[in-house]
């Protein structure tokens, strides 16, 4: 029997300490976690604030009592303030400012990450926020309701940014949203899908503004307006948006870290340097099967998955990471993106001779009254013909076809295997040479 330290209990951590709960009771685990809610569904802010749920409260999955009815010691709103890494302890400060020392045989760091905060003069102006947190969910609802706020600026047009613009329109006030980047979405899908999404967001309303950086939010205490490399545009609250840093503050003088942006670095058993220490989801690094290589990729889901492997692994039982693809998807207006591993883009910056197979067809045959276009991206490399990405988008819902490029990326598929793959059909969901196949047949 050990004693497990965890520090973070939102998606990492949470499924950290139930596998460990669950299947090795023997240990004693006790779990810090700064907020005063764990396990919050970030996803569902832009559905709750854009009004598309009535209510928050289905967006939490696990709670303190949960952990503690599986005999955890569970510290919330208190924070983990330094860890002695030689002396394996940790100091941790509750609300009330009393401090708290705990020893480990294993500490587990899920401190998630950070959104980025860009310096930029007005950012700390009244009517300036982030939205990662359910008390940002929160503080932004409660300015949608304000009919004092009519205009939203929305800063970077990544998956929170699109979906919070959405959010803001349905609302019923008016949506900017800004990229330095020549397209929306642009670190998930290549140009000739997003600039579909380009035109769906402008065609419902959102005021698209790419290639603008933007240069002060304006205002004396209160946002008044928003000033980028191409104009001033009057708004009343901005919502920035443009990326995740790792939050390892912690443990960053002490455990190796990546040298893009100083998540810890890990081994496929979530292990870090230090072989008592594990790290998981948003503050390590994972194992890209695209790139056969380390990246670092902030998601919920290989936040879970990274959780679970921790605790096998610190509890004896030796299970490694399958690695991950990134796969993700995305709903906006009712068209639909999913992607995963490379764009064509990504690829070829990483140094593969990439290439890329296209095709659009209807969903089903069409004879068919329900069906719309759905067009299908198949990024690979042209040395060894291995698959690198693959991207969908239609208004049908296609999200289950990528799935299968996740598996075959990690499985390292290649374009010609794909060719002759058994896809079934039957014409309520699709055609008998579909676009997936198609796509594959006609590949260079
Ligand atoms: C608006 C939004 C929408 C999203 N939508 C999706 C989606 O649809 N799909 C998807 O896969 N991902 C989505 N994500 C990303 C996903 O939420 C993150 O990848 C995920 O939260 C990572 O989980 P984590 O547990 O590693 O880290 P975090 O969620 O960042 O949690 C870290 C935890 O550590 C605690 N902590 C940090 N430092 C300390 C300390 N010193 N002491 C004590 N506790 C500490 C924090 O309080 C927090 O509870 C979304 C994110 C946002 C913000
Ligand atoms: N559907 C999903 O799976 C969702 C996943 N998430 C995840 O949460 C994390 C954070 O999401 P985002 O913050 O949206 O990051 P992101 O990486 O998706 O997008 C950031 C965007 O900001 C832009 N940008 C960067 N600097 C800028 C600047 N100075 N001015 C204007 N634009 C700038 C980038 O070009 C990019 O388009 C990501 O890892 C994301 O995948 C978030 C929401 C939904």
């Amino acid at each position: 029997m050990s004693k497990v330290v965890l520090v973070g209990a939102n998606h990492a951590g949470t499924a950290c300490a139930n596998t460990l709960l669950d299947n090795y009771p023997e240990h004693e685990l006790v779990i810090f976690d700064r907020n005063n809610n764990i396990s919050y569904l970030g996803c569902g802010t832009a559905l709750w604030v854009g009004r598309q749920i009535e209510s928050p409260d289905g967006l939490f999955y696990c709670s303190k009592d949960v952990f503690e009815s599986k005999n955890a010691t569970v510290y919330i709103e208190t924070e983990v303030t330094h860890i002695d890494f030689k002396a394996k302890k940790i100091t941790a400060k509750n609300k009330e400012g009393k401090e708290i020392v705990e020893s480990y045989d294993k500490l587990v760091l899920a401190t998630g990450s950070l959104p980025i905060q860009p310096k930029l003069p007005g950012i700390n102006l009244e009517g300036v926020q982030s939205v990662k947190l359910f008390q940002d969910a929160v503080a932004a609802d409660k300015r949608m309701s304000d009919p004092n706020i009519k205009s939203v600026a929305v800063v970077g047009a990544g998956y929170i940014g699109v979906e919070i613009a959405e959010a803001v329109h349905r609302r019923g006030k008016k949506a900017y949203l800004f990229d330095v980047r020549d397209t929306s979405l642009c670190g998930y899908y290549d140009a000739e899908l997003t600039h579909d999404m380009d035109a769906v967001l402008q065609k419902n309303g959102v005021n698209l503004h790419l290639n603008e950086s933007v240069v002060s939010i304006d205002g004396d205490t209160k946002v008044t307006g928003i000033t980028t490399n191409k104009g001033n545009y009057q708004v009343d609250m901005v919502v920035l948006a443009i990326g995740f840093n790792p939050n390892t503050a912690l443990g960053r003088d002490h455990l190796k870290i990546f040298g893009k942006n100083q998540a810890y670095l890990v081994d496929l058993h979530q292990q870090t340097s230090d072989p008592d220490v594990f790290a998981i989801g948003d503050c390590a690094t994972v194992f890209s099967n695209a790139l056969q290589d380390t990246a670092y990729i902030a998601l919920a889901t290989n936040a879970v998955r990274s959780g679970i492997v921790a605790a096998h692994n610190l509890a004896g039982t030796k299970i490694a990471s399958n690695g991950v693809q990134g796969s993700n998807g995305i709903s906006i207006f009712g068209y639909n993106m999913v992607s995963t591993g490379l764009t064509l883009r990504a690829a070829k910056e990483a140094g593969f001779q990439a290439m890329v197979t296209e095709f659009e067809d209807l969903q089903r045959p069409a004879f068919m009254k329900e069906n719309h276009p759905v067009k299908i991206r198949i990024v690979y490399d042209g040395d060894t013909r291995r698959i690198l990405g693959a991207q969908m988008a239609s208004y049908e819902d296609i999200s289950m076809g990528i799935h299968m490029f996740s598996l075959a990326i990690e499985q390292k598929i290649t374009i010609d295997h794909l060719k002759l793959v058994d896809i079934f059909f039957l014409p309520h969901f699709n055609q008998p040479y579909n676009y997936i196949t198609m796509a594959a047949i006609t590949a260079k």
